[in-house]
């Protein structure tokens, strides 16, 4: 997996010659409104010709009624089997964009040139594509993968700083389930780096590897979904709470929290280490306001969850820092708990 991917300043020019090399008999780039204006201006020089679909960025439109518009415009301009779907943006558009290029005449190739860094760590990763359906998180989706993943480290000099402290949440994620000595070192220095490179292929090794031993979450690959759980129930409920919505790491910031305090619980984690991820976590995110009253609510979002079996609620949870266990049974009660606790923070 990780050979089909390029990680470097050198990656457009990479991106120019794979595709000066590679006869597609038509080509669309995707992107959205910020990456129309501040990524496709350095990607373009690299691209034969090409056509562009411009989609709203966020989250809110991350579902059918985009994607049937991404559907129409690949139709009517023809695209066939032999074509490529460009997706450049974040998660977002590569999550969507990989889902439209994977059912779209039951499939067509797609690359990733991921914009944000938590789809340059992260979403560019291991094939999951999707959109949420009724506000459930990915609820329609595919496993695909992409042709290849070009990135560039350039693009985040444009990403908003919020947005830049989403994608660190899935890499203090990827410490925090395999790689202990990197969360010894970086919890105390924080967001900053002056080599976005190194970090960047650091999380992405990770990431593979976990991937390549389960593609299809079967098992081990359920590790990654750690901070999951309680996260996505609390990025959907807050989705469509106009001005309340939170970005996909922030919630999982308070999701990993969350479940290393039932880890704890459980007797996995000790409390110092709880301490040393709640400090760490709360030195990058602002508290997330919960009211007590939305917890049940929130709570019970977690049954639509994937990893679950039937309407046993299985989680990831944390056997010391850099050790993650998946399929742990856990209740509607013990997701609740986590919540007050976290609120008592
Ligand atoms: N498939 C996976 O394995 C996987 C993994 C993690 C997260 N995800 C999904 O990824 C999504 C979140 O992705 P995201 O955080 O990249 O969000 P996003 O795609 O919404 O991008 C965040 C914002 O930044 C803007 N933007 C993108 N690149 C920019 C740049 N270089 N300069 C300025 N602005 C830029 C976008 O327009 C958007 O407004 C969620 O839907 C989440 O579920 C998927
Ligand atoms: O790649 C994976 O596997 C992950 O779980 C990575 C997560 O960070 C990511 O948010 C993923 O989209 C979640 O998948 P889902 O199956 O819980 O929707
Ligand atoms: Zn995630």
């Amino acid at each position: 997996m990780f050979e089909n991917i390029h990680i470097g300043e050198d990656s457009l020019a990479a991106l120019g010659e794979f595709l000066k090399n590679r006869a597609f008999d038509k080509m669309v780039v995707l992107t959205d409104d910020n990456t129309y204006i501040h990524c496709y201006p350095l990607v373009e020089p690299f691209l034969p010709p090409h056509r562009v679909i411009k989609v709203k960025s966020g989250e809110i439109h991350k579902n059918l009624q985009t994607c049937e518009h991404i559907w129409e415009e690949l139709t009517d301009q023809q695209l066939s089997r032999w074509s490529l779907l460009l997706n450049l943006g974040g998660g977002v558009i590569g999550d969507m964009g990989g889902f439209c290029a994977g059912v779209f005449k039951r499939g067509i190739y797609f690359v990733q040139i991921p914009t944000t860094l938590l789809s340059q760590v992260d979403a560019s990763v291991g094939g999951k594509t999707g959109i949420d359906f009724r506000g459930f998180k990915n609820h329609l989706g595919v496993f695909q993968e992409p042709l290849k993943v070009f990135i560039y480290p350039g693009f985040l000099q444009t990403l908003p700083l919020a947005e830049l402290k989403s994608g660190y949440a899935e890499i203090i994620k990827h410490w925090l389930i395999r790689k202990k000595e990197s969360f010894d070192t970086q919890k105390n220095i924080g967001l900053l780096t002056d080599d976005w490179t190194s970090l960047i292929t650091e999380s992405v090794g990770i990431k593979a590897e976990v991937v390549a031993a389960d593609p299809l979450e079967k098992g081990l690959r359920k590790i990654l979904n750690f901070g999951h759980t309680v996260g996505h129930a609390l990025e959907t409920y807050r989705l469509e709470k106009p001005g309340q919505a939170l970005l996909h790491g922030e919630a999982i910031a308070v999701g990993m929290i969350c479940e290393s305090y039932l880890s704890q619980q459980r007797g996995l984690l000790t409390p110092d280490e709880v301490m040393q991820i709640e400090l760490f976590i709360s030195s990058v995110y602002e508290k997330v306001e919960i009211a007590p009253d939305s917890i049940p609510a929130i709570a019970a979002l977690a049954l639509q969850d994937k990893k679950n079996t039937g309407s046993v609620i299985k989680c990831t949870l944390l056997q010391g820092i850099g050790n993650a266990v998946y399929d742990q049974v856990i209740t509607l009660a013990d997701i609740q708990d986590s919540l007050h606790y976290y609120r008592s923070l």
